[in-house]
């Protein structure tokens, strides 16, 4: 579904990605896992053009039959609005402290693909049921909701939205681990339902629990690629050889 191809980031006449080709299955969570630094959010930022001012992209990131780093302005406006969702780490972040719910929900998914609304109240509310979520909180302002339930709203707008590709970014950083683990479960709901998953995380229980799939990445490179199951049993590179021994 979508496939680096020799993927190289420079910033600033640093490279901080080398090289990189990767492939997500369509249908299947995929983890990239990596040490801070190691290129994963930069790999994500070029995928949805949203990379620093100074930094330069070469390579393909193919999606969709097109090469992102080709695409036009209003080619890359429109599949960020359909085809791409982004969750990141705090959600708190990404809410208005002072605006109701219902309206900021609303922004994020019904407003993107045009629907009125009357149908995003009442298709918002039989989302927000399967996630174990009152349809009170559209009546509520951000500082009301745990972290959790504001993640939990971005899964809800990702619903809504259905989008070929959601994103997340260190998604339960800011979680517990109950917590995470429940963010875990309604991120699998999402796939289930037809979302290709992208998680990007530097933690190996969120890569056992969510993914299917993962691409381990250090220093810039892709050391790593392969199921989840495959990798933690037989572990290729020397490097995921010692993430996964200071797991315990
Ligand atoms: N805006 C920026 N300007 C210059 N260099 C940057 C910028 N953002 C990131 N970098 C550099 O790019 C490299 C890769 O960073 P990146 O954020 O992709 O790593 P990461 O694997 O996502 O790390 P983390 O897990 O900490 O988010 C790092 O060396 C970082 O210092």
């Amino acid at each position: 579904m979508l496939e680096a191809r020799d993927l190289s980031i420079d910033i600033n006449g640093a490279t901080v990605v080398k090289g990189s080709s990767f492939f997500i299955p369509k249908g299947k969570v995929t983890a990239m896992i990596g040490e801070s630094g190691s290129g994963k959010s930069m790999t994500v930022a070029a995928l949805l053009r949203i990379l620093p001012a100074g930094a330069l992209a070469s390579g393909e990131i193919r999606f969709m039959g097109m090469n992102l780093l080709k695409a036009t302005d209003e080619e890359m406006a429109a599949l960020r609005k359909k085809e791409f969702f982004t969750i990141f780490q705090d959600a708190s972040n990404s809410f208005n402290p002072s605006v109701r719910m219902d309206r900021q929900l609303y922004a994020f998914s019904a407003g993107r693909i045009g629907d009125d609304h009357e149908a995003f109240r009442k298709k918002m509310k039989e989302i927000l049921g399967k996630l174990s979520l009152s349809a009170d909180i559209l009546d509520r302002y951000p500082f009301e909701l745990s972290g959790g339930m504001l993640q939990r709203c971005m899964i809800a707008c990702a619903l809504y939205v259905e989008p070929a590709l959601l994103i997340a970014d260190e998604p339960t950083s800011a979680l517990d681990k109950v917590v995470q683990k429940e963010f875990l479960k309604w991120l699998r709901l999402l796939n289930e339902s037809g979302t290709t998953v992208l998680i990007i995380t530097h933690d190996l229980d969120v890569v056992a629990d969510a993914a299917d799939e993962m691409i381990v990445m250090r220093k810039g490179e892709i050391v790593e690629t392969g199921t989840v199951a495959d990798v933690l049993e037989r572990p290729a590179h020397e490097y995921t050889k010692r993430l996964l021994a200071s797991r315990f």
